[in-house]
């Protein structure tokens, strides 16, 4: 697993959004042979989000072989309503672009038979040959889409009852009124995430710190969901500064130790993602740490 570490949220979504952009345009995707992206929502990707748009706006980027399948959504709240996912989705991304609505894929919390909407899924998952790139964020609790404390770490899409701390943390949403947050989602699940081939999470803000430090720095277990990222060949965390403050000094130094040789081996401009290198260099270089 890398741990990449940036000053400040922007910067994490600077580093996120040109990584992402450089995996679709190294993919080289096509009609036959499209990019399949996991997406989540949240605060923590609207920057990625809002930089995508930008690279799409510029020209460099396109979404037209992209297709793309979000984490979670809530059950029971109307598609059009401002907190689904559904809507924040489109509001910060999919309007913006160029991809066919056809390549988007959210679950849907209002589907008569919940279960068989999560088998569906998967089965569409299965059918694309799987998710190329699964980004995610987490919650405080250490939660990856909808994936509470105690859940399976081999997890397959599924109805899930939202933990207390998630719904008082998503209450900000929904006018600070507990009351109104949906208490039941649709998720994919843990084992969903880590069949990408790739795993990316974005964990900002001191709010995350514990989650991060019960991530990287302990076993994997099931009460911190996103720590089943330890066991993912092909992984990477994004974290600003503030999510550092329960690590080790020690994990720190590291973590940016690794970068820090990486860029002075190959140089920053050459170096591209995973050991594809960029540029006039072709070989391939496996960073440690991996
Ligand atoms: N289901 C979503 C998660 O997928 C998301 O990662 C989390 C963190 O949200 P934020 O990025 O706003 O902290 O919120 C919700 O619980």
């Amino acid at each position: 697993m890398r741990l990449v570490i940036r000053d400040n949220a922007a910067t994490v979504a600077d580093y996120v959004a040109e990584y992402i952009k450089e995996r679709i345009l190294q993919f080289e995707p096509s009609a036959e042979r499209p990019f399949v992206i996991g997406l989540p929502t949240g605060s923590s990707p609207i920057g990625v989000y809002k930089r995508l748009v930008a690279y799409h706006r510029d020209g460099i980027l396109s979404f037209k072989h992209v297709v793309t399948f979000n984490m979670d959504e809530y059950v029971g709240l109307p598609r059009d309503h401002p907190e689904s996912y559904h809507s924040f989705m489109w509001e910060h991304l999919f309007k913006h672009v160029d991809i066919p609505p056809e390549s988007v894929n959210i679950l849907d919390g209002n589907a008569a038979d919940l279960q068989a909407e999560c088998e569906r899924y998967e089965a569409k998952i299965a059918s694309y040959g799987g998710i190329e790139l699964f980004l995610g964020g987490i919650g405080p609790d250490g939660h990856i889409a909808f994936n509470e404390p105690g859940s399976s770490l081999q997890s397959r899409t599924r109805v899930k009852t939202l933990a207390y701390e998630t719904i008082i943390a998503n209450a900000r949403f929904f006018g600070g009124d507990v009351s109104k947050v949906p208490k039941l989602a649709l998720t994919v699940g843990v084992g969903t995430v880590m069949d990408a081939r790739e795993v990316v999470v974005i964990i900002t803000g001191a709010s995350k710190a514990i989650a991060l430090a019960k991530c990287i720095e302990e076993g994997v277990n099931h009460m911190w969901t996103v720590s089943a990222i330890q066991t993912h060949p092909r992984s990477l965390i994004a974290c600003d500064d503030d999510a550092t403050l329960e690590l080790h000094v020690k994990t720190v130094r590291y973590f940016k130790s690794i970068e820090q040789v990486q860029d002075e081996m190959i140089g920053r401009e050459n170096l591209g993602l995973y050991g594809q290198v960029a540029g006039p260099l072709r070989y391939t270089v496996i960073p440690s740490g991996n």
